[in-house]
Parts: structure tokens; sequence; C-alpha cells
């Protein structure tokens, strides 16, 4: 068992914060071995829940995550229906290129599109001035949903990484080996640079407008690091990151962060210890318990069900779900996915996830 780190108490006279002390998913983040661990799923919100889907049918997605009630009613909707002890905020990791002025639309069937950002005169044109006045709606619905949530519930705030940021970015969209961007960053050091130095600035910058409207942790999605070689990954990956936590400890010493650098590999564990994060969300591929033996017992493990297990259902989501919890038993560990729920995914097995979880 690993005993709290006092240094994170939350401050008395703050009544969020007091009330904090006791929430399950918190407690995990600060280091605390909680049996049966608290649970959360990457994408708990999404298309597998009819609710969502009627939702879906009504208004886009930018507009869904930046009208405050609808981004209210749809990080409530899973928590309704399974009382899991974090609620991520309903949005998106594209929401910050779009504040700077990026061109963004979600198309049915291809995902997201942006105008690239490849030149210096394409860079200039990127305004980290209007970030904060174009997430006002996000800081707004993170308000409501503090009052709106259970008691015990923890409401997280989230950014990609600067680095996931940037693919998407300079790719204008998704990719499969993301070489745009990975050009760039060979071609164009300095002005790769600046680009991965402005999304750290407005990433710090969007994060504590999240923690300030509410946001009792926050995590980082990292979900292209693991294309990276080693000293990208420490340039690009853990240099930004690490100054994206220092700068947050700083201003928000009790606010856990949660990384996630998806697919990293043998770099997950120095990841870890150098960016100074709290936590370390495991991907699919990672076996937990060397994970455990690989990173410092003062950061929590989040993680890491294959989402295509709960798609799946049945006696072995039950069997698996067990030995991932059981196998980090006596560790400060959240129970979650290695990556996002899928879209079909039936809703009972949501549920069977969630009773076996906390059937001890
Ligand atoms: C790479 C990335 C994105 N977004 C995100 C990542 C990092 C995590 C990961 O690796 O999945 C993160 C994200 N996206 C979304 C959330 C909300 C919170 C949650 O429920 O986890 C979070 C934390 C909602 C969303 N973001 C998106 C949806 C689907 C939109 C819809 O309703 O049609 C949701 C619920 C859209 C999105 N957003 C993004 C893509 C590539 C797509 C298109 C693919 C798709 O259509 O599923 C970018």
């Amino acid at each position: 068992m690993t005993v709290q780190n006092s240094s994170r108490q939350p401050a008395p006279h703050d009544p969020h914060t007091r009330m904090s002390a006791s929430k399950p998913l918190l407690r995990a983040l600060n280091g605390e071995a909680l049996w049966p661990p608290p649970l959360w799923l990457m994408r708990q919100a999404g298309r597998y829940l009819p609710e969502f889907r009627e939702m879906r049918a009504r208004a886009d997605f930018l507009t869904r995550c930046l009208a405050p009630d609808m981004a209210v009613e749809l990080t409530l909707q899973p928590i309704r229906r399974y009382g899991m002890d974090g609620a991520i905020l309903f949005s998106d990791i594209l929401i910050l290129p779009w504040a700077l002025g990026q061109s963004l639309e979600f198309i049915e069937g291809r995902g997201p599109v942006l105008e690239p950002v490849r030149s210096e005169a394409d860079l200039e044109r990127l305004d980290e001035s209007r970030v904060m006045e174009a997430v006002a709606p996000v800081r707004e619905a993170l308000r409501r949903l503090r009052y709106e949530l259970p008691e015990a519930t923890t409401l997280l705030g989230f950014a990609g990484s600067p680095f996931t940021v940037s693919c998407y970015m300079v790719e204008g969209g998704g990719s499969r080996d993301f070489a745009q961007t990975r050009r760039m960053m060979l071609q164009a050091p300095e002005l790769y640079g600046r680009l991965i130095n402005m999304l750290t600035r407005a990433t710090i910058e969007m994060l504590r407008g999240q923690i300030e409207a509410g946001a009792e942790a926050v995590m980082l999605f990292d979900s292209w690091s693991g294309i990276l070689p080693p000293e990208a990954f420490r340039r690009y990956v853990i240099a930004p990151t690490h100054q994206i936590r220092e700068a947050l400890k700083h201003s928000h010493p009790h606010i856990p962060v949660i990384g996630f650098p998806r697919l990293s590999g043998v770099m997950a564990p120095e990841y870890a210890s150098r960016t100074k994060v709290n936590a370390l969300a495991l991907d699919t591929v990672s076996e937990p318990a060397t994970m455990a033996s690989m990173v410092p017992d003062t950061v929590t493990l989040q993680g890491n069900l294959d989402p295509m297990v709960l798609f799946n259902g049945g006696p072995e989501l039950v069997r698996q779900a067990r030995r991932i919890r059981d196998s980090l038993r006596g560790r400060a560990h959240v129970f979650n996915l290695g990556h996002g729920v899928m879209q079909h995914t039936p809703p009972e097995n949501v549920a069977l996830l969630v009773e076996t979880v906390r059937d001890v």
C-alpha cells in the first residue's frame, strides 16, 4: 500500500477541494492503492450509447463540443447509466488547433479535416491570444458539471499532447504514419520547434482554464507518441509534457496529471519518471505487472483492458478485467481501457465491466 502524498492534500478552505479528499479516483491518482480500484473509460461518452446517438442526430460534433448544455449532457450520460468514478469532459483534443484559428471540420466516415500548417506563414496565422476566449464554452460546461455530478465523481479535464496535436495540425487530419510531421521535424526543426513551443504554452493556458473552471484532474492524450524514435520522443514528447506538468504544479499543486504516451513501449517508464506525471495510462499492449515493476510506485497506473475485449463481452471480458485488476492489487491503480470504447460496443458489456471491477 502506497502512502498518500501529504503535500497533495487539498486546501482546507475550499469547499470544492475539501469534498475532493474522499473521491476514490482522486485518491488513487494521488498514489493511494484502493481495493477495488476506481474506474472510468476513455470515450465513455460515445456512439455506443443510444442517448448519445440521439443527440448526435441533432447537431454536428463541433457544435456538441461548444454548446455547454450539450457538452454537459453528453458528459453526464455514461455517469447516469453506469456511475463511473470519473466523468471526462465531452470535448476533443482538436479544439485547441481550432481555438488557435486553424480551420477544423469533422467529416462523416473520414474523421477530422484541418487546413495543414506546414510553413512559416501558416504558423504566423495562428493566434495564441484568442485561445482562452474561444474555449470559454468549454469552461462554462465544466463549471456546470461541477454542480451536476454526484459527490463522489471526479471531473476530468484534458488536452492532446503538443506532439499528437501537432500531428493533426501538420498533416491536416489523421494519417497512417504522420510522415509530413516527421519530415518537418527533421527538415525544419526550428519551425517545428516553434509549433511545439506554441502548443505547449497554449496547452498550459487551456488546462489552467479548465482547472479554474472545475476540472479536478487532467489527462494528456498522446495517441501517436509511439511513432517516434527515442531522441525525438525525449525532445518532443517528454520535454513538453514535463514543461506542462511543472507549470501546472506551480499554479495548481494539488491537481493530478495523467499522461498517456500510447504505444511508446519501453520508453513509457522513462516518460513516467522524467515528466513527473502523477499517473501513467497504459495502452492495450502493455503488460500491467511488467509496467508496475518498471515504473516508480509513486506513479499511479491506469488501464488497460483491450476495447475489443469489452466489445466482445462475455466470460472473456470478466476474466481479462479481473486479471488486470488483480495483477495491480496493492498498487495505486485506476481501472480503464487501453484505448477508447469502440463504436458498436453493446452497452450491457460496459455494465458487466463496471460490475466485474467492483465485485471483490
Ligand atoms: C486522436 C484523438 C482525437 N480526439 C481524442 C484523441 C486522443 C485519444 C485517442 O487516441 O482516441 C480525444 C477525445 N475525443 C473525444 C474525447 C471526449 C472524452 C471521452 O469520452 O473520452 C476525448 C478525450 C470525443 C470524440 N471525438 C470524436 C468523437 C466522435 C464524433 C462523433 O460523435 O461522431 C468523439 C465522441 C471525433 C474524433 N476526434 C479525433 C478523431 C481522430 C476523431 C474521429 C474519429 C471518430 O469519428 O471516432 C481526434
